[in-house]
């Protein structure tokens, strides 16, 4: 099989998560716990029983992790095959919004993970796909074989070119420019709108992560749609600059995660619990992507506006020099006061 970008392995493999199909990781053979049915997983288990492998800090969250002696904190953790780990159980072990309505039976036992890199790599194809990062694993019929490797390929930003530009007239500027970029390794249409005249100065940047909710509906929760609206207008009284508005949907785990992990904030747990129950990063996103868009802009000095030291750490290491860091602090509302003071607080954002 190729694992060139082009490949289409990957693609086939979120598609049949997404419907369902179980898969084979380096000869692993799993079934998302999210997508699966009855009849699906019992063609997939056939008679054996399953087990399932759930993320590291999923496992923390259930008191599962202390059981192991794992080499690698982070590793996936294998739930121990038991004819009883249905798919209801399977589901309260990976979805949290059940966590404090029914709290788990048991008992679970934590077995020796006998493919680390398979398992870790199933799971980071879950985020990729939008889906719970929890799979029953122990089973057979994969619908189609990957590799790790071709996981890791994905989406990779080296294969991002420019698509299309053209004229866009925008609330902050008359004579702003937009281009798309597309990618022979991802399916994400990444857009850079192009505010004010170059004039010689490095350009004042924003690097904006998609939230559907914030962006567009007007979400309270977050800063993301005001953020925006700020940014284009500093940029544009700057004179010139950019915003790059990245696929990027809840920190790189999609909308649906996302939307649970508000589910759980409703519960009470702040924006990390919520992602850490859930089995994912605090913050999944990769902002190689930006640093991409730039060099294909010719833009490698920039001016970056942002309270974030992670994305000015990620640009630096992808090759482009930050010359200032332009703070982009707006004043909190009742509904997302919590938000910005554990984005203070636990994440190292600078307000
Ligand atoms: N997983 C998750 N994502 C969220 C949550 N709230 C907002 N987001 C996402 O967070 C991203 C917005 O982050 P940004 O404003 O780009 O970046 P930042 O890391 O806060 O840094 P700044 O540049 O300082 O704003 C968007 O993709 C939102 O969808 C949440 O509670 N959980
Ligand atoms: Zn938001």
């Amino acid at each position: 099989m190729a694992d060139r970008p082009a490949d289409r392995s990957i693609a086939r493999a979120i598609d049949a998560l997404h419907r369902g199909w179980p898969i084979a990781i380096d000869n692993v053979e799993l079934l998302a716990v999210e997508t699966a049915d009855e009849e699906r997983l019992a063609m997939f288990l056939d008679g054996a029983a399953p087990g399932v492998v759930i993320s590291a800090g999923r496992a923390a969250t259930l008191n599962l992790a202390n059981q192991r002696e794992a080499a690698d904190p982070e590793a996936p953790v294998r739930i121990a095959a038991a004819p009883w780990l249905d798919l209801a159980t399977a589901t309260a072990l990976a979805d949290p919004q059940f966590d404090l309505a029914t709290p788990l039976k048991g008992p679970f036992r934590a077995d020796d993970n006998p493919d680390p890199r398979a398992t870790a790599a199933a799971l980071r194809l879950a985020r990729i796909a939008g889906l719970l990062p929890a799979f029953f694993v122990g089973g057979k019929g994969a619908e189609c074989a990957i590799t790790a490797a071709a996981i890791d390929r994905y989406d990779t930003p080296e294969a991002l070119r420019i698509a299309s530009r053209a004229r866009l007239p925008t609330l902050a500027d008359e004579g702003a420019e937009i281009v798309a970029f597309r990618s022979s390794a991802g399916p994400h249409e990444h857009v850079a709108l192009l505010l004010g005249t170059p004039n010689g100065e490095p350009p004042l940047v924003r690097l904006h992560s998609e939230c559907l909710t914030g962006d567009v509906l007007g979400s309270l929760k977050c800063d993301c749609g005001p953020q925006l609206q700020a940014a284009l207008a500093a940029i544009k009284a700057q004179g010139w600059g950019i915003l790059l508005y990245l696929r990027q949907e809840g920190r790189g785990i999609g909308l649906i995660n996302k939307l649970r992990a508000y589910a759980l904030q409703d519960q009470g747990f702040d924006t990390v619990d919520a992602n850490t129950r859930l089995g994912f990063a605090i913050d999944a996103r990769d902002f190689g992507v930006a640093a991409r868009m730039l060099h294909l802009l010719k833009q490698d000095r920039i001016r970056l506006l942002t309270n974030n030291p992670a994305k000015v750490a990620s640009l630096e290491a992808a090759g482009i020099v930050v010359v200032e860091r332009v703070p982009h602090h707006l004043p909190p509302n009742p509904h997302n006061a919590r938000y910005l003071a554990t984005k203070r607080d636990r994440t190292g954002h600078q307000f």
